[in-house]
């Protein structure tokens, strides 16, 4: 049935192969050939080509690409019948073309036509519609016209009825004014009537009246005359009382020349007295000569007296409990003016609770660093003359050892601690003794860490381990090879000590966040050349910042930290052995056991000046570490380290006595200057003025000008430190106020005043530093330095004989008037300290010499020098 139409078709004549074709129609069963074949026409495009594909493919897979004959055929067919489709469709093409085109051609002449029409009609419609817009514009305004009219025409009606009202109102008015008017009238020609009766009733009083009044006139002109005859009599009698009192003025006259001879005569006795006065004067003024080179000896005998006396001073200072530690318990539990510390233990009961501790001073959590730095700044001084000076402070970590020699962290100059204080007091006397000395200073700053000593200031930042001297050096070298930094003024010190302090070894531990674990020793060298003499003075000022005291165990320290506090501990207890076989004398010392003590030797074995601070932390938690800290300083306060000596070089006695004798030239020619002036002045002032005139100078405010720079301090709002302005003010304070001015005060207040003696102030207390500048001893800069002027709490333990010497000594050191408290001590022996220097033998017979009273045995009453005054002077805890 299927192969029918196939064989029909090709029996038709389209295919010669018939036989193929059968065989090809098999092969293709799966395109329905045949069914193709007999609607080739009407079959689409795309499945012929398919069949095409697939007649292909069949036989490239079955006969190797070699068409059969009746696919060829049947291929023949297909394609013939595409190429008729194709032919058809590109006729039908062809035609529609055409069709189309004619459309076009259509469309195009129509469209011309629509647009001539269109341009036409665009043009007459814009005329319209502009014509139109006339219109409406007209239209419109002509409405608004009719609208403003009409508003209008509203508003002239409503003023219309308006006016009418108003012309009703007044006429209403004008009626009831016109009667009002009319009423008025009626009543003012009725008044009028009234007032003429009246007025006619008056005049004719009046006439009365007039009749009367001329008798009175003719009794006033009579009483007139009456009058004029009782003033020219008075006149008469004031003419007489006139001429009286002239002739009694002459009297008067008279007698006031009598006066004015009497008032002379009163004078020149009063001047003959003044002389006489004058003369009883100059017997004061040599009194005062002696008592000012008195003065100048007893000063000099003072220094003398410190240098012998020697001790180490141990200042204790408590610091406040921190921010936060309010509610903590303190185991301090009294705090004495004499140095007096009471210790407590609020654990304990009973009296093994309390313990008593003195020093020469303790300084309560509320004192400032200005108050600190008060009583150091002595001591500080003495290093410009010479001295070596050594300050350190001792305490457990975190009891204010930085604190109270550097000052806090980003300190204001206020919070300052000794250090800088110190460094800029140096500063101040030099620059205010540059006139005749000239000082060099310089500093270094080394760190002991780990018993290794480094520079804190190396210039080229090395770390590197530096050696000591074994021997305390001449110029006080204590580490050669340390960076030595000169330095001018303050700002250059406090910036290498922020550079030192950065380079600080500085480690965490558990009582200190920020603990310091090295000793930091910081060196200050001045050298200062005398111009007149050449003489070299040098002197160093340890200030040293010893690390915590703590024991190992309490820190909790492990490791590195362990090994940290164990080299603190050995050098601190290397310290304390020095300390101790300097307590006893023993002929060895032991001190290279350690870096530290090896440092200090020279402030600690040699004739310096030394000073330590012992701090506590008022915590209860730290009590036995507060206990050992004093017992150590307790230890230390008994160490004597024989005299502080002055490193001066080729200054012998007969140098001083030199200069002593040249001063005292310049002293007496001044004294006759003084007394030339003076006579001048009283010469002037008698003619001019007389007394009063010294009266009036003597309530002068010149005399308070000369001022200590102590007191400048003190009364510029209590300053501890003076920087460099102070300094330039004081001296020109000084300058101002010269030492011829001060003594002539000084004469004027000595002479005239002698119930306000200038040798012991109103309240019977002294007042050293006012007589010192009185007679031109203001300055620091004279021939001995006032360096430890203000120890003058210390006693001398004499008795006063009424002597000029003894009244000084009495005025300077007023415990020495007290009887010698120790009754059993042997008097006139050197009790304690080295052996004395030749140097030392001449103070001690000078000062013998000088307390000898007049008729009195020097050893029934005084002890003399070093004796046992001085043993009260080691225990006086008021040094200052
Ligand atoms: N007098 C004081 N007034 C106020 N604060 C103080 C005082 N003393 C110490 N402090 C404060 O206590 C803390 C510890 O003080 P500081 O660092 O000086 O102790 P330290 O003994 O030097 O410790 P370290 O051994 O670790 O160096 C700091 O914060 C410091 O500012």
């Amino acid at each position: 049935m299927t192969h029918q139409p196939e064989s029909q078709t090709i029996e038709n004549g389209e295919s010669n192969c018939p036989t193929e074709s059968s065989g090809c129609s098999a092969d293709l069963s799966d395109v329905n050939v045949s069914e193709l074949l007999t609607r080739l026409d009407s079959v689409a495009t795309r499945s012929l080509f398919d069949v095409i594909n697939k007649i292909l493919d069949g036989s490239i897979d079955k006969n190797n690409g070699d068409l059969p004959y009746g696919v060829s055929c049947l291929l023949k067919k297909v394609v013939r019948a595409i190429e008729r489709r194709v032919a058809a469709q590109a006729e039908n093409i062809q035609t529609q073309n055409i069709l189309y085109k004619s459309r076009e051609e259509k469309y195009q002449s129509r469209l011309r036509v629509l647009k001539t029409l269109a341009k036409g009609t665009t043009e007459e419609n814009e005329v319209v519609t502009n014509q139109l817009q006339k219109v409406k514009t007209e239209k419109s305004k002509i409405e608004e016209q009719m609208k403003i009219d009409e508003q209008d025409l509203a508003k002239l009606l409503e003023e219309k009825d308006h006016n009418d009202l108003e012309i009703l109102a007044l006429k209403e008015d004008l009626n009831m004014t016109k009667k009002t008017f009319e009423n008025l009238w009626l009543e003012l020609e009725a008044h009028a009537r009234e007032t003429k009766i009246d007025m006619e009733q008056k005049v004719k009083e009046l006439e009365y009246l007039l009749m009367g009044s001329r008798d009175e006139i003719n009794d006033l002109k009579a009483h007139c005359a009456y009058i004029t005859q009782l003033w020219k009599k008075k006149e008469i009698t004031y003419k007489s009382s006139l001429e009286l009192q002239s002739s009694a003025l002459q009297e008067l006259r008279m007698s006031s020349k009598l006066i004015k001879q009497l008032v002379l005569k009163t004078q020149k006795s009063y001047l003959e007295e003044f002389n006489y006065l004058g003369v009883k004067l100059k017997g004061v003024t040599t009194a005062a000569e002696n008592y000012h080179i008195v003065l100048a000896e007893n000063r000099k005998l003072y220094n003398e007296v410190l240098d012998l006396k020697g001790n180490i001073r141990v200042y204790c200072r408590i610091r406040p409990f921190l921010p936060g530690q309010s509610q903590k318990q303190t185991t301090i539990e009294y705090i004495g003016e004499n140095g007096d510390l009471v210790i407590t233990n609020p654990i304990k009961q009973g009296k093994d609770s309390r313990r008593l501790f003195k020093f020469n001073k303790v300084f309560a959590p509320t004192s400032t660093q200005d108050e600190v730095f008060l009583d150091t700044q002595p001591l500080i001084r003495s290093v410009l003359d010479g001295y070596n000076v050594c300050i350190f402070a001792y305490g457990q970590t975190g009891s204010g050892k930085t604190y109270t020699m550097s000052g806090p962290e980003m300190s204001s100059q206020a919070d300052w601690g000794v250090n800088y204080r110190a460094l800029n007091d140096l500063f101040c006397i030099a620059e205010n003794r540059k006139s005749s000395i000239t000082y060099e200073i310089g500093v270094q700053m080394v760190e002991i860490y780990n018993e290794q000593v480094r520079d804190l200031l190396s210039i080229d930042g090395s770390q590197r381990r530096l050696g000591i001297w074994s021997t305390t050096q001449p110029n006080g070298l204590a580490v050669p090879e340390a960076s030595m930094h000169p330095v001018r003024s303050t700002p250059e010190v406090l910036e290498l000590m922020t550079v030192g302090s950065m380079n600080r070894a500085v480690g965490a531990t558990a009582l200190n966040e920020r603990s310091s674990r090295s000793h930091s020793v910081l060196t200050v060298h001045v050298s200062g050349k005398d111009a007149k003499t050449g003489a070299i003075m040098r002197g160093n000022l340890h200030l040293i910042d010893l690390a915590g005291s703590e024991r190992v165990e309490r820190s909790e320290a492990v490791g590195d930290r362990l090994k940290e506090a164990q080299h603190i501990n050995k050098s601190l207890s290397a310290l304390g052995d020095v300390i101790f076989a300097l307590a006893q004398k023993n002929s060895h010392v032991p001190f290279r056991n350690s870096k530290l003590t090896q440092i200090l030797q020279s402030s600690l074995g040699g004739q310096a000046k030394t000073l330590m601070f012992v701090q506590l932390n008022p915590d209860v938690e730290s009590y036995s570490e507060t206990i050992s800290t004093l017992k150590f300083a307790e230890r230390v306060s008994g160490v004597e380290l024989g005299a502080a000596r002055s490193n001066k070089e080729g200054r012998d006695m007969k140098e001083f006595m030199n200069q002593l004798a040249s001063l005292k030239d310049i002293i007496t020619k001044k004294d006759e200057e003084i007394q030339r002036l003076r006579r001048d002045k009283v010469n002037i002032n008698g003619e001019k003025q007389g007394v009063g005139s010294y009266r009036y100078d003597l309530a002068s405010p010149g005399r308070h000008s000369i001022r200590s720079p102590r007191q400048n301090q003190r009364t510029s709002g209590g300053k501890g430190t003076s920087d460099l302005d102070n300094c330039s003010e004081y001296s020109d304070k000084q300058s101002e106020s010269g030492s011829q001015q001060s003594i002539d005060d000084f004469i004027k207040v000595n002479s005239l005043l002698p119930s306000q003696s200038n040798i012991a102030s109103r309240d019977g207390t002294p007042n050293i530093s006012e007589d010192v500048e009185l007679l031109g001893f203001g300055e620091a800069d004279c021939d001995e330095r006032l360096s430890d002027i203000s120890d003058g709490g210390l006693s001398m333990g004499t008795g006063t004989d009424g002597s000029v010497s003894s009244i000084v000594e009495f005025t300077m050191f007023p415990e020495a008037a007290k009887p010698n408290e120790n009754p059993e001590k042997p008097s006139g022996s050197v009790s304690k300290g080295p052996k004395a220097t030749p140097n030392q033998t001449q103070s001690r017979h000078r000062l013998s010499v000088l307390r000898k009273p007049s008729g009195a045995s020097s050893s029934s009453k005084k002890p003399p020098a070093g004796s046992s005054s001085l043993s009260s002077l080691r225990t006086s805890k008021r040094w200052q």
